[in-house]
Parts: C-alpha cells; structure tokens; sequence
C-alpha cells in the first residue's frame, strides 16, 4: 500500500521557484488499476516521479507498506525502486543495438544475476507480453506495439509489485493502444497494482479507478464500476 499525505514539489529555489504540487493526499492499495489524468502542466509526470521514487517531494510524507520512505536516502530510494517498481514511457526507452532480449535482460544486471538466468527470465517475460517469436528482433525491427511490449516485459523482470507507466500508449495508434491496455489489465488481474498517467479518457477507461489533477491538486478520485 502507498499512502501519500499533504504531499508538495517546488521546483527550483528563490525568485525561480515553481510550485507544481499543494498537498495531494492519495493512497494506493496492492492490486489496484488507477489511472491519473489532467491537463497538460497539472503535475501528472511530477507525482508520478515522486510515487516511483524518481524524486523527493518537497514537504509531506509517503509511506509505502506502513514504512515511512520520504526521507529515504537516495541509495535505499534506489532499493525500494528496483524492488518494487517497474517503469513504462511512451518512448519505450531502449537500447538500439541489443535485441528483444537483452533489452528486456538489462536490469537484471544490476540485480547481479547472472547471464543464463537473464536470458531465461527474459524470454519468459518476452512470451508472457506475447512476443516469443520476435525474441531475437533489434527494436528498428519492431512496431511501435511490439517495443512497447518488450518496455513491458523489461519493466516486470524485476518482479516488482506496481507498474507505473507514463502515456505508456502516447506513440501508437488505437488499435495498438487497446491491446496494450489489454495487456495492462491482465497484468493487473494477475495482481499487480497498475498506476497509468494519461490525458486520453478512452485509455483511462481501463481502468478501475480515475483520479483527476488539476494544478497540482486532486479533483476528482472515483471508482469505476466492473
Ligand atoms: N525540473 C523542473 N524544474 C522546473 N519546473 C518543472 C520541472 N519539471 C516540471 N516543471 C513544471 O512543473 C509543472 C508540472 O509539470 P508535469 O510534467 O508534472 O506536468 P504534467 O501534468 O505531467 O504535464 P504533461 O501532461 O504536459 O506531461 C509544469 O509547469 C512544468 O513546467
């Protein structure tokens, strides 16, 4: 469970500081589908960076499973997100020259596992998200869908327990984007909690609860019926 109270982010210092965040308080339980949506610049990426342990709030306190982790050092921060988080971006962030595999493979090495169970967690991850026969395929060598797949498959080698994926469906079409969101929603049945930050109320529509933000506070939190 995350439980997030009167959480503020203030970007840069003095005559340049930008208040992005005034006091969110959200909490998210194991298992849930939540989708956050809101304008462009109302802080979707910002509170998202800071549920995924990417940044530090300003002032405010985020709890994860009972455990108080705003404070965290930037080192246990790094802990709690290999171990617990695992991250989808529209961009699909990845390495050019590695196939399906080792994309899917690479933080794995940081984990210090070695390379035959690497390569064997990988292709499992490759066949759950549906891709065992574009294994070997360099990303120039995929669609869009398919290299969000493999994004998708990288991100749950960990085994973390929450997705968090920001405008994970931003470059691709619709069709392409409905199967990925099918993709999410069988993730989420399988017990993973599943954070998307969206402005597409068709995309958020997958989900099973919608949290609006608008200038840098919560809106509108509603649950969406089965
Ligand atoms: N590192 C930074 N330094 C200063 N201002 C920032 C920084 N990052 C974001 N901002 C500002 O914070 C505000 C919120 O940005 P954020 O990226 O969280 O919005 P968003 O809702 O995700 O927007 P979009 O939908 O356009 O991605 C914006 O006004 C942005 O300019």
């Amino acid at each position: 469970m995350m439980k997030l109270s009167e959480i503020t982010k203030v970007y840069g210092k003095g005559s340049l500081e930008v208040p992005v965040l005034h006091g969110v308080d959200l909490t998210i339980e194991d298992g849930e589908f939540v989708a956050i949506m809101g304008p462009s610049g109302s802080g979707k990426s910002t509170l998202m960076n800071i549920i995924g342990f990417l940044d530090y709030p300003t002032s405010g306190t985020f709890e994860l499973n009972g455990e108080k982790v705003d404070s965290a050092k930037e080192s246990a921060l790094a802990r709690l997100r290999n171990e617990h988080i695992g991250f989808v971006f529209q961009q699909f962030f990845m390495f050019p020259r590695d196939n399906a595999i080792k994309n899917v493979a690479s933080p794995l090495i940081y984990a210090g596992v070695s390379k035959r169970e690497r390569t064997e967690r990988a292709k499992q991850m490759l066949v759950k998200v549906g891709l065992e026969d574009r294994m070997k395929h360099l990303p120039n060598q995929l669609s869009g869908g398919q290299k969000q797949r493999v994004a998708i498959a990288r991100a749950l080698v960990n085994n973390p327990t929450i997705i968090l994926a920001d405008e994970p469906t931003g470059a691709l079409d619709s069709k392409t984007s409905a199967q990925i969101m099918k993709l999410f929603m069988q993730l989420n049945e399988e017990g993973k909690t599943v954070i998307i930050v969206t402005h597409e109320e068709e995309i958020a529509a997958y989900a099973k609860r919608i949290i609006t933000i608008k200038d840098g506070l919560i809106t509108d939190d509603r649950r969406v019926a089965p």
